[in-house]
């Protein structure tokens, strides 16, 4: 067990992300009293039955009350709102943050709000499932994966230190970036990824040729993977595109440039073409194997997989 690094951690929202960071705070001892609000009175009844927190406030307000550390884990597009509800509560000398798949939005929502007299230090943990809700958390979600920090200009770096500090006791690596390049690099790696399995599997559903029932029986894992990520939360997606809407249409722009080249190879029989992009793709994998990530399997948790050289090479 970690020692106590704050004394009290107020958590607003605690569905699959904040109810992981009250379970590895627990785990790990980080707090001396853990309090949660969060929207909904079921959810924070819910979060009581769990033995999530010590305290349960139906006021965010009232929750942010002498907590040294505050973690905001809603939806993006309610983070100003949050803000709002919570500015004038807030402990001075207090750390704020957030966990938001988008940054510069959180920011701008977020930042008229906080008092000078606390540290705002917008977060970001490149962990989760598709699932969501406070019976989804676990306190192993961030063991071993990236923990991006978004530091304001003048940010304390103290505070700065102190919040990579926690992070790093939940198991995270931290990086710190500037929030327009994180919006960027997520739009690609994450937000996009995200929009193109919702709208292959809107496409399969759609199909007029094809029933319902064979895309279901006949899935093979190609399908069935994107499915997983189709099942993320509609709230939590619509407010991400909403948000880095503009680092998403021009990846999307890219994505599409790059899909009718590879359209055009498929028309014209450019084999050739179809087999460098394919060997050029295979070699992120294992770029991403070598790095020491582990890989997501969409139906049995988090697994290693195999290493490159078992992976057959040849183009036969
Ligand atoms: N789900 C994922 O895989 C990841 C999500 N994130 C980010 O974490 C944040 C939270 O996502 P999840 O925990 O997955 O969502 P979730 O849907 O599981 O939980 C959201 C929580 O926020 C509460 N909430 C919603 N609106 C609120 C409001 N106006 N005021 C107070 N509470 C409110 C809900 O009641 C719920 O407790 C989002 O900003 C998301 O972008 C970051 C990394 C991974
Ligand atoms: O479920 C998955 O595969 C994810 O990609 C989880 C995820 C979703 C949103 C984020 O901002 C970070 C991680």
């Amino acid at each position: 067990m970690t020692t106590k690094m704050f004394d009290r951690i107020a958590l607003i929202g605690i569905g699959l992300i904040g109810s992981s960071i009250a379970r590895v705070i627990r785990r790990e001892g980080l707090a001396g009293e853990i309090i949660i609000s969060t929207r909904r009175a079921e959810t924070l009844a819910r979060a009581e039955e769990l033995g999530l927190g010590d305290r349960y406030e139906q006021s965010a307000a009232e929750a942010v009350k002498d907590a040294d550390l505050v973690i905001v884990s809603v939806p993006v597009g309610a983070s100003g709102a949050v803000a709002k509800e919570i500015a004038s509560s807030l402990k001075p000398g207090a750390i704020l943050t957030d966990v938001g798949s988008t940054k510069a939005s959180v920011i701008a929502q977020m930042e008229p709000y906080v008092p000078s007299n606390v540290h705002f230090i917008p977060g970001h943990p490149i962990a989760g499932t598709e699932r969501s809700g406070p019976d989804a958390g676990f306190a192993e979600l961030f063991q071993n994966r990236w923990c991006i920090l978004t530091p304001l200009p003048g940010s304390d770096e103290a505070a700065v230190a102190k919040l990579a500090d926690f992070w790093t006791a939940c198991g995270s690596n931290i990086d710190t970036m500037d929030p327009n390049h994180h919006d960027m690099v997520l739009a690609i790696v994450s937000h996009l990824p995200h929009i193109i399995a919702y709208n292959i599997v809107g496409t399969a559903d759609d199909l007029e040729t094809v029933t319902k029932s064979e895309v279901i029986k006949y899935s093979a894992s190609g399908f069935r993977d994107f499915t997983r990520l189709a099942a993320s939360d509609p709230t939590m997606w619509r407010d991400v595109c909403l948000h880095n809407k503009d680092a998403i249409l021009e990846m999307l722009a890219r994505f599409s440039e790059d899909l009718a080249s590879l359209q055009r190879a498929i028309r014209w029989g450019d084999g050739d073409k179809l087999f460098d992009m394919f060997t050029r793709t295979r070699a992120v994998r294992r770029s991403i194997i070598e790095a020491g990530q582990e890989v997501d399997a969409p139906d049995f948790g988090r697994i290693a997989v195999a290493k490159p050289a078992e992976a057959s090479q040849g183009r036969d």
